[in-house]
Formats: structure tokens, C-alpha cells, sequence
């Protein structure tokens, strides 16, 4: 298998992690494929993927939980599982687990005293991501959210220069998602590089500075969005809606797709955008509006996992 990411990615010198040439196979299974991979301080990154890409085990021999089977991997410049690199990186995992009968300010507080951290330092964190009113109940007792506040409570306990959240927002109701990217963009703001796995493409789309798609254990797409979208050359899409319900005739002057009686959809290149849209100004008053519709994160998702938009 050739690497389609190989001449796209220059090494950062500045990583906080590096992964180059990384290979993983369980017996006859090769699971990751010459992955090399860079992230920079304050970094925010999405790792897409469909089910069984490779994303976890990424995470797990960055995280020194497994070892590669080929190739290189540093954070911090220290060995994955290596007491630097451990005190370098945090992840919170996508089914976070505490002890049930704690409370929430007893939990972080054993959590800090691990981490050789003053537990005074729990206080403020609580109420940081929004659990000091709750912080004195059992986690017994708590929300899906509120556990996964509290994990991020911990990922935020050391300052990691890393922080690897694997689908941080599965499961939570839309206030507390959008709370749990204002504290990743702050954890960002303040130099921890944040890789987030995710299939959670809108927000993702919205809320990262670059997107590294997985597919069968090689990174196929590791760039920003408006460089992913350029390079894959994607449709525009237009939606033609049509006067009178009449779209008949705009279908039979523009072509396109017909999706019912009032509208009519065109896909276009970006470098014929201003010469559609000239077509289309000549129908006059037979096209009442158009709604110009740019490549999604999903567009490309699919492009770069191997199905097309058109
Ligand atoms: N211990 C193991 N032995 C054999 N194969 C494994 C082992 N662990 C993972 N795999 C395989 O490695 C591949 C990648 O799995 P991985 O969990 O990294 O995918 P993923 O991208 O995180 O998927 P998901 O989105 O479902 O979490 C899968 O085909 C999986 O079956």
C-alpha cells in the first residue's frame, strides 16, 4: 500500500507530539499503516474515521498503553508511557468511569494528589467547568454530562501539553457541548495541543484549526478545511427555487436534478460559479431564490473516505 499523505506533511520542530512511520498489527491484522503524524502547541485537531480506522489505536500507543509495531512516536520528545510523557499528555476516553460512592470534589481530589498537584486546585476546576454545585454529591448519582465534565476537570488537572479526548460530546444535550468547547479552546488558548476523535462532523467542522481523516489504518486527509476542500475539488451546490412552482423549465434550460415540483439543484466547480450564476440571472423572475451551498466537512469526509459528493 502506497502512503497518499507522504508528500503533504513536512515534520514540525516544534511537535509536542511526532509519530512518524508508525505501523501496528495484532498477528496477521495490520491495524495502523505508515502513519506520520504531527501536532503542534495549541493545536486543536479533529481525527476522523469510520468505525475500526485506527483512531483508539493512535490514541493508546500515543498514550503508551500499546507499543508500535514499527516507526516512531514522542511526546514531548519523551517515549510514550515514559514518566515524562505521561505527565506531558491527558485523555479523557469516550465511556469515562469514576468511583461511584465519591464525591466529585473527593474524586478530583485523589486524581490531584496522582498528579502531584495541591488538591486546592480542585475548587476552582470545579467550578470551571461547571460542577460546583454538584461537586459534594456522589458521581453515583450524576448525568452522563456531568461525568464527562468531571473527566475533563481531570484532563485539565495536570496542564498537559496533550490532551487526547476520544468523542468528548457523544451523548451530551447541545448547551453542555457547546461548554465543553469553550473549555477545549481555552485548554488551546493556553498551549495544550487537543486531538479530539470524533463523528461528530459539524461541530468539529466549526470548532478545530485542522482535520486528519483515517480510513483502514492510513491517514488519507491531514490538512485544514479550506486546503482539504481546495485539494478535493469538490461540487458547489446550488438550489434553484423556481416561480409558480414551475420547475420544469429551469430544469429543461440549466439542466441538473429535479428534486420536486418548486426546486432544482446544480452542482457546480468553483471556478464556474460566476458563469452558472450568469445563466441562471438570465431566467429573470422564473428563479426567485438561490442558495449557494459550499462542500461540508461531510462532503469531504466522504471524498477522502471514498464516497463522492456527486
Ligand atoms: N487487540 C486487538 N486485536 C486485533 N485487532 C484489533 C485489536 N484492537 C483493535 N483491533 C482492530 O483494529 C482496528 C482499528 O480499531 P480502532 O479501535 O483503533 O478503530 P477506531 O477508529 O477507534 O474505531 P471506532 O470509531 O469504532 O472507535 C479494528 O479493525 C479493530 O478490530
Amino acid at each position: 500500500m502506497s502512503n497518499p499523505m507522504k508528500d503533504q506533511m513536512p515534520p514540525q520542530t516544534d511537535s509536542v507530539l511526532s509519530v512518524t512511520g508508525l505501523f501496528k498489527r495484532h498477528g496477521d491484522a495490520e491495524t495502523l499503516h505508515d502513519v506520520n503524524f504531527f501536532l503542534a502547541p495549541g493545536e486543536r485537531v479533529a481525527l476522523l474515521g469510520h468505525n475500526g480506522a485506527g483512531k483508539t489505536t493512535l490514541m493508546k500507543i500515543v498514550l503508551g498503553l500499546w507499543s508500535p509495531s514499527e516507526g516512531e512516536v514522542r511526546v514531548a520528545n519523551a517515549v510514550p508511557g515514559s514518566a515524562e510523557a505521561r505527565k506531558a499528555s491527558a485523555y479523557l476516553p469516550e465511556a469515562v468511569t469514576f468511583h461511584r460512592s465519591l464525591t466529585g470534589r473527593e474524586q478530583l481530589k485523589l486524581f490531584a494528589r496522582l498528579a502531584g498537584e495541591s488538591p486546592k486546585v480542585t475548587g476552582p476546576l470545579l467550578e470551571r467547568v461547571g460542577l460546583a454545585d454538584a461537586a459534594d454529591r456522589r458521581i453515583g448519582t450524576w448525568s452522563k454530562g456531568m461525568r464527562q465534565r468531571l473527566g475533563l476537570a481531570q484532563v485539565l488537572l495536570g496542564k498537559p501539553s496533550i490532551a487526547l479526548l476520544d468523542e468528548p460530546t457523544s451523548g451530551l444535550d447541545p448547551i453542555s457541548r457547546h461548554d465543553l468547547y469553550a473549555i477545549i479552546d481555552e485548554m488551546a488558548s493556553n498551549g495544550t495541543a487537543v486531538l479530539i476523535a470524533s463523528h461528530a462532523l459539524t461541530e468539529v467542522e466549526a470548532r478545530t484549526d485542522r482535520i486528519a481523516i483515517m480510513r483502514k489504518g492510513q491517514l488519507v486527509a491531514n490538512d485544514t478545511l479550506a486546503h482539504l476542500s481546495s485539494r478535493a475539488e469538490l461540487p458547489i451546490r446550488l438550489m434553484l427555487t423556481a416561480r409558480d412552482n414551475d420547475a420544469a423549465e429551469i430544469h429543461a434550460r440549466l439542466g441538473g436534478k429535479r428534486i420536486n415540483g418548486a426546486s432544482v439543484e446544480l452542482l457546480c466547480q468553483p471556478e464556474n460559479k460566476m458563469e452558472r450564476l450568469a445563466h441562471i440571472a438570465a431566467l429573470g423572475d422564473l428563479v426567485i431564490d438561490v442558495e449557494m451551498d459550499p462542500p461540508s466537512l461531510e462532503d469531504l469526509y466522504r471524498h477522502y473516505s471514498g464516497e463522492d459528493r456527486t
